[in-house]
C-alpha cells in the first residue's frame, strides 16, 4: 500500500487578531489563555508585505512611527506621493521605487488587470503566510514540504460581489499601509466568532493596549490553518495507517544514518509503510531504514538486514563519545546500545594499563581504551571487522597505540601472552557474550616460571543467562571454564537483552593457579 501524504492534510477555521507588531509579545502574554495552544504551532504569525523597510524607517521623523494622527499619515503621503493626495514631492529614491512598482517588462503593473478583461479569467495565485517565517508563497507550491500553512481569509473570499481589485489591481481594494502587524492566533473556540462575541476579558486587554497603539486598531480576521503530512508525528501517522489495536512500533536503534527496526511478525505486512513513515519523520539524520530478518546466528555476529526504505548503503559512520567509527552493518557487528557499558568499562582502566581486546569488532572498546591507556592489542576473527578496525584506528589517529590481529580468540590469547615483545598486559576484555566464557580455558598455563614477575591480568568476560539467578549461573560457567573455584569474581548485570535474558559481565584477576597451570586447555 502506497502512502498517500495528502490524506493527512487537515484544514481548520480559526480566528486571529491582527495587532501592531510592536505590541504582539505583550498581547501574547496578556491573552495567553485565549490563544491557540496546539503543539508545534506558533501562535504569532507574520503578515506578508506590511513590514517597514529599514530604508523607509530612516526617512521617518524621530517620533513614533505609528502616530496615526501625524507621522503615519505623512509617511503614507510620502509613499503615495502628491499625485494621489496632498503629499509632498517624492524623494528621488521613493520616486524611483514608485516607478518600478508601476512598470514592469510587460508594461503598466498597475493597470495590468485591464488587459484581463478581454481574456478568460485565470485562476488567481494567492499569497499566503507561512506561520513559521511569514514568507509569501504560492498556494500550489505549498503542502509537500510544509508543516503548516496559515492563510488569511480575505474579504474578497467572503464577499464575491465586491471584486474591485480584479479590475483595477490589488492596490485598490486594500487599505493603505498602516504599519507592521502580526497575527495572534486565537483558540479554536473563537473560530468564526464576530468581534462582539469575544469575551470581555479579551476586549478589556485590547482596550487597555489600544490607547498605546498608534493605529488604535485591532482587527479580527478569519484564517484557515492547514496542517500537512509533515506536521503529524510518526506515532500519529502510524496510528491512522495500521490496523486498530496493533502495537505502534515506536523505538528503533540508530547506527549512523541507519534506523534499525525490530518489527514484530504482525507488523511485517506493513513493513514498507512503517519504514517510509520512520524515514520521513527522522530525515535528514536517518537516510536508510532496515529491519532485522533473523536472530544473530553466525560467528561474526552480523545481522541479516533487509533495507526497507531510503538509500541502500549500510556503510555508515557512528560517533560515540567523541570517536568516529566506520561500520558496514552488512558485514560487521555493531551495537549502539552498548555505548554506556563501554564507558563504564573504560572507567575501570588507567593510563598505565595495557589492554587486550580479544573480540574487538570494529574497535569501539579497543579504540576508546587506546585514548586512555598505554597500549592496546585488538583482535577479531572477522577479516572485514579487522579491516574497519584498522581504518578506525587511523580515523581517530590512534594507530600508534593499537596493534591489530586477525585470528581466533583462543589462539590470540595464547600468542599474545607467549610473546616476549608483548608488554605486560593488565586488562583483558572478552566481549562475545554467547561464547566468551568458553574461551577462558585458553588462559590455563599461559605463564611459565620465566614469567614469574608478570602482573596477573584482570579479565572482563561477558555472557548471557536466562537462568532464575543469572549471576549465579554465569559465575558457575566461568568457574567451570577455568577449572578453578577458589577465586573472587565480581558479577554485574549489564542489561536485559530479551524478556528473561540478561547480559552480564564477570570480572576477576586471573587466578595464579590457572595462569601457571602445568597443562593447557582441558577441553
Ligand atoms: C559481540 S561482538 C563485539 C565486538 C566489539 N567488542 C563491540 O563491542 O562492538 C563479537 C566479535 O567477536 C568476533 N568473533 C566471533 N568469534 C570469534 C572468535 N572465535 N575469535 C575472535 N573473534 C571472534 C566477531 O567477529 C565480533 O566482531
Amino acid at each position: 500500500m502506497a502512502l498517500d501524504e495528502d490524506a493527512f492534510t487537515r484544514v481548520f477555521d480559526i480566528s486571529a487578531l491582527r495587532v501592531p507588531s510592536d505590541l504582539c509579545f505583550t498581547l501574547e502574554n496578556r491573552l495567553r489563555g485565549h490563544l491557540l495552544n496546539w503543539p508545534r504551532i506558533k501562535n504569532i504569525a507574520r503578515v506578508p508585505g506590511d513590514e517597514i523597510d529599514n530604508q523607509f524607517k530612516t526617512l521617518l521623523p524621530k517620533s513614533d512611527v505609528n502616530d496615526e494622527s501625524g507621522t503615519l499619515v505623512a509617511f503614507n503621503r510620502r509613499i503615495y506621493g502628491k499625485d494621489e493626495g496632498d503629499g509632498q514631492l517624492l524623494s528621488p529614491v521613493l520616486y524611483r521605487d514608485k516607478l518600478a512598482r508601476a512598470f514592469n517588462s510587460k508594461g503598466y503593473v498597475k493597470f495590468r488587470n485591464l488587459a484581463k478583461i478581454s481574456r478568460p479569467k485565470k485562476k488567481k495565485k494567492k499569497a499566503e503566510v507561512d506561520s513559521y517565517n511569514g514568507n509569501k508563497r504560492e498556494k500550489r507550491e505549498a503542502g509537500r514540504n510544509e508543516t503548516a500553512l496559515l492563510e488569511v481569509v480575505t474579504e474578497e473570499e467572503d464577499n464575491e460581489g465586491e471584486d474591485l481589485g480584479s479590475l483595477l489591481g490589488e492596490e485598490f481594494k486594500v487599505k493603505k499601509w498602516r504599519g507592521p502587524t502580526r497575527l495572534l492566533l486565537l483558540d479554536e473556540r473563537y473560530a468564526n466568532k464576530g468581534t462582539r462575541e469575544l469575551p470581555e476579558s479579551i476586549k478589556a486587554v485590547l482596550e487597555e493596549h489600544g490607547g498605546q497603539s498608534t493605529m488604535s486598531e485591532f482587527e479580527l480576521v478569519k484564517c484557515k490553518l492547514t496542517l500537512f503530512y509533515n506536521y503529524w508525528q510518526q506515532n500519529e501517522i502510524l496510528e491512522v495507517l495500521l490496523p486498530k489495536g496493533m502495537i505502534i512500533p515506536s523505538a528503533f536503534e540508530t547506527v549512523g544514518h541507519i534506523a534499525h527496526l525490530n518489527l514484530r511478525d504482525e507488523h511485517l505486512p506493513h513493513k514498507n509503510l512503517i519504514a517510509k513513515v520512520v524515514l520521513d519523520k527522522s530525515k535528514p539524520k536517518i537516510q536508510t531504514v532496515v529491519n532485522k530478518i533473523d536472530a544473530i546466528h553466525n560467528d561474526y555476529r552480523t545481522m541479516q538486514l533487509e533495507v526497507l526504505a531510503g538509500n541502500r548503503s549500510l556503510v555508515t559512520t557512528v560517533v560515540e563519545n567523541g570517536l568516529r567509527f566506520q561500520v558496514d552493518l552488512a558485514a560487521v557487528y555493531w551495537n549502539s546500545r552498548l555505548a554506556t557499558e563501554r564507558q563504564r568499562l573504560l572507567s575501570c582502566f588507567t593510563r598505565d594499563d595495557v589492554v587486550c581486546d580479544v573480540f574487538a569488532g570494529v574497535g569501539p572498546i579497543a579504540i576508546s581504551a587506546a585514548k586512555k591507556v598505554k597500549h592496546v592489542y585488538a583482535n577479531d576473527l572477522n577479516p572485514c571487522a579487522v579491516d574497519y578496525l584498522e581504518r578506525n584506528c587511523i580515523l581517530n589517529k590512534l594507530e600508534r597505540k593499537i596493534e591489530v590481529f586477525n585470528m581466533d580468540g583462543r589462539r590470540f590469547i595464547e600468542t599474545i601472552f607467549a610473546s616476549q615483545t608483548a608488554q605486560s598486559i593488565t586488562q583483558v576484555v572478552m566481549n562475545l557474550p554467547n561464547d566468551a566464557a568458553e574461551f577462558l580455558d585458553a588462559f590455563r598455563g599461559i605463564f611459565t616460571r620465566n614469567h614469574r614477575q608478570r602482573t596477573l591480568p584482570r579479565i572482563y568476560v561477558y555472557g548471557f543467562s536466562k537462568a532464575q539467578d543469572p549471576e549465579f549461573d554465569f559465575h558457575e560457567r566461568v568457574r567451570i571454564a577455568l577449572s578453578e573455584v577458589a577465586f573472587e569474581v565480581e558479577m554485574r548485570k549489564v542489561r536485559l537483552v530479551a524478556p528473561g535474558k540478561w547480559m552480564l559481565c564477570a570480572s576477576f584477576i586471573l587466578p595464579e593457579s590457572v595462569a601457571y597451570a602445568k597443562t593447557g586447555s582441558l577441553l
